[in-house]
């Protein structure tokens, strides 16, 4: 059984806003009122934690990383053939339809068998067998979202389990796939001597020079190779779902926020899920979990970093709101009701960073709510 406390390691002094602590971890396999316990701790102090004994085949997780790795090794004018992303597609560096940059390609899609099944045909040579790996690797983790989301359930004594997993198993569900692919970055002043740490030993920590990143927001920062500005590979943001889970490489980057504004590098862990709280659950719960702030910043690495998302949306016409087994006290909701839909399109509006949950907050507005 493994059950890591999440302790910070390491503060170090100076302006340097970095610090590093074990992720909490929570293995899916323990009894259900130990593992519902420590999941609704993580989601109220950090937002963010790993799952392992998740129960997803690595035969699985191989063959999306492997069709995804083919598709990232074609040349940019097959790749465009998938996009531009608006949102779905393929997209290079540009993010989101507000200027937002990024050192990264990606694809972004639909996580339904349908649109796969549509869109493969502009990503691969061979679409069915494309459609068929996403389909199974998406079903996989929606699989891990809704058991976490039966676990949530449990841990907040909520009598109906499938209150929060309903939401994203629901046919209707707006939840999307995305996979990052980031370059190998070589800082200007990088020495191969530096090779051994980089493979093995190498400190995040130390070498996210803040001083930098203070001088200029992270959403402005453009992704020119060379210039300091080259290491933001996906500016700060929280994501705007339910719940996030993430799957990468051995290539580190993620870096997670702390409440008191450190920068934590979270050691990345292949056979894994990392999982995110969203702004939606933040909502959901009415604050009580906060969604997590996160980036990914380009690491020293001659190898690329690639990354697999599965964010669970729930429908479009669906109310999000804290129901009375969480808030028994309409007058005490921080945010006001919103349907997923319109708060996809506020999303839409605004740049990678923004606090899109602040246009919810309930001021004078009359409160509604659909319970
Ligand atoms: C700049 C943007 C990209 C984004 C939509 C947005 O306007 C603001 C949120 C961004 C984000 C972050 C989490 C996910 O990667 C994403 C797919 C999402 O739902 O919200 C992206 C959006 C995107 O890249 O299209
Ligand atoms: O690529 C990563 O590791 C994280 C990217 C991310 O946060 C996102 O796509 O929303
Ligand atoms: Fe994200």
């Amino acid at each position: 059984m493994v059950v890591a406390t999440p302790i910070p390691l390491l503060r170090r002094g100076g302006n340097k806003k970095t610090a590093a602590f074990g992720v909490p971890t929570i293995d899916l396999s323990v009894d259900k009122s130990i593992a519902s316990e420590m999941i609704v701790k993580a989601c109220e102090d950090y937002g963010f934690f790993k799952v392992v004994s998740h129960g997803v085949p690595k035969k699985v997780i191989a063959r999306m990383e492997r069709e995804a790795a083919d598709f990232f090794s074609r040349p940019v004018s097959q790749k465009g053939r998938a996009g531009p992303a608006a949102p779905f597609g393929y997209g290079c560096k540009n993010i989101g339809f507000n200027g937002d940059k990024g050192d990264l390609e990606y694809i972004l899609l639909e996580a339904n068998p349908v649109s796969l099944c549509q869109r493969a045909k502009t990503i691969s040579n061979d679409p069915s067998t494309f459609s068929s790996v996403t389909n199974d690797y998406v079903s996989a983790v929606k699989k891990v979202a809704c058991d976490i989301l039966e676990l949530v359930a449990e841990g907040l004594w909520i009598e109906d389990k499938s209150i929060f997993s309903k939401l994203i198993s629901n046919s209707q569900n707006d939840s999307c796939f995305r996979v990052n692919h980031y370059p190998p970055f070589i800082a200007p002043n990088h020495h191969h001597d530096d090779q051994e740490l980089i493979d093995n030993h190498w400190d995040p920590v130390s070498s996210v020079h803040e001083e930098e990143l203070e001088e200029e927001p992270l959403h402005m920062m453009t992704s020119t190779v060379g210039s300091k500005s080259s290491r933001v590979g996906f500016g700060e943001h929280t994501d705007p779902q339910i719940l996030t889970i993430l799957r990468s490489n051995d290539v580190s980057g993620l870096q997670i926020s702390s409440h008191d504004g450190f920068w934590i590098p979270v050691p990345p862990d292949p056979n894994e899920f990392f999982v995110f709280v969203g702004d939606s659950f933040q909502a959901l719960t009415n604050g009580r979990f906060k969604s997590v702030r996160h980036r990914v910043m380009a690491m020293n690495s001659w190898k690329p970093r690639m990354s697999m998302m599965y964010f669970a949306a729930p429908a479009l016409d669906t109310w999000i709101t804290a129901p009375p087994q969480i808030n028994s006290n309409i007058t005490n909701n921080i945010y006001r009701p919103f349907k997923w839909g319109d708060f996809k399109q506020i999303v839409y509006s605004l740049r990678l960073a923004d606090s899109r949950l602040d246009y919810f907050k309930n001021h004078h507005c009359p409160i509604m709510t659909p319970y």
